[in-house]
């Protein structure tokens, strides 16, 4: 991509758990910007902060008090934003791709995907709809509930949801955790053709190294900060980054 507008930045985010002798940190000052349309993944060992981190990023979680702190989506300070306003910021420019998929039970695929928007009382733009469940291959399947879908297909509904209202940023928290390599395989080839096509940008934490390698970069945390970052990932490079970090 030659588009090197900034979707998020991030200056000097802290994050602690519990006060005094319990305290924890989670984030020890994470610097990072990332770049619009690209596909960034984010490892390290468990305890390292990733969860900690998207969730900050996301605005589903609130960065310590830090006089110099500054999250910023498309380019507008959320840091110390109110709740409310962040709550309709993010509806507006955040998705969610998240393991446990989040569907609704009771809701057919179609509603499932429509329900964001409906919330939001947006109509969604028709053929941008008809073309993501075309390319996602929800066609046949869009008055199924999610207990009659495959993982893949019901994570593929989760995928169609999240893009559906373009946000400029997409958080994903281990989307491949639950399939089998061969689903997958489908969503992440899914997730990087949506940022080489549609300018989409993606941020994703992930365990596994064959997934991390079909993102742009990896970030590697360790202790609430960032100690590597690997351009163009392969499995290899990621492994020895790891290893590198303990994990
Ligand atoms: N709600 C909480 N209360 C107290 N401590 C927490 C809380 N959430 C996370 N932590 C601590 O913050 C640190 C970072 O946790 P986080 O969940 O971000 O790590 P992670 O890298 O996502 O781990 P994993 O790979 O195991 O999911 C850990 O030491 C964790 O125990």
């Amino acid at each position: 991509m030659t588009n090197t507008k900034t979707a998020v930045s991030a200056h000097k985010v802290y994050k602690t758990y519990g006060a005094g002798d319990a305290a924890v940190t989670a984030l020890a000052g994470i610097n990072v910007d990332f770049s619009a349309g690209e596909f960034t993944a984010i490892m390290g060992p468990s305890g390292s902060g990733k969860s900690t981190l998207m969730h900050v990023l996301a605005t589903l979680d609130t960065a310590d008090d830090h006089p110099e702190t500054s999250i910023r989506i498309d380019g507008v300070e959320l840091h110390g934003l109110a709740d409310a306003e962040v709550t309709d910021f993010r509806r507006d420019h955040v998705g969610f791709i998240f393991q446990a998929f989040n569907l609704i039970p009771t809701l057919t695929a179609e509603q499932n995907i429509l329900l964001p928007l409906g919330i939001a009382g947006k109509q969604a733009d028709e053929r941008w709809y008809q073309d993501l469940v075309r390319k996602l291959g929800l066609a046949e399947r869009l008055n199924h509930k999610p207990s009659e879908l495959s993982g893949g297909q019901q994570q593929r509904v989760a995928i169609a949801r999240a893009l559906l209202a373009r946000p400029s940023v997409i958080f994903a928290d281990e989307p491949t955790g639950n399939l089998d390599t061969a689903s997958g395989t489908e969503v992440l080839k899914l997730i990087r053709e949506a940022c080489d096509q549609l300018g989409q940008t993606v941020l994703m934490v992930t365990h596994d190294p064959v997934a991390a390698a079909y993102a742009d970069r990896v970030l590697v945390l360790k202790d609430g900060q960032i100690v590597e970052e690997i351009r163009r990932p392969s499995r290899e490079t990621v492994l020895a980054a790891l290893a590198k970090a303990g994990a």
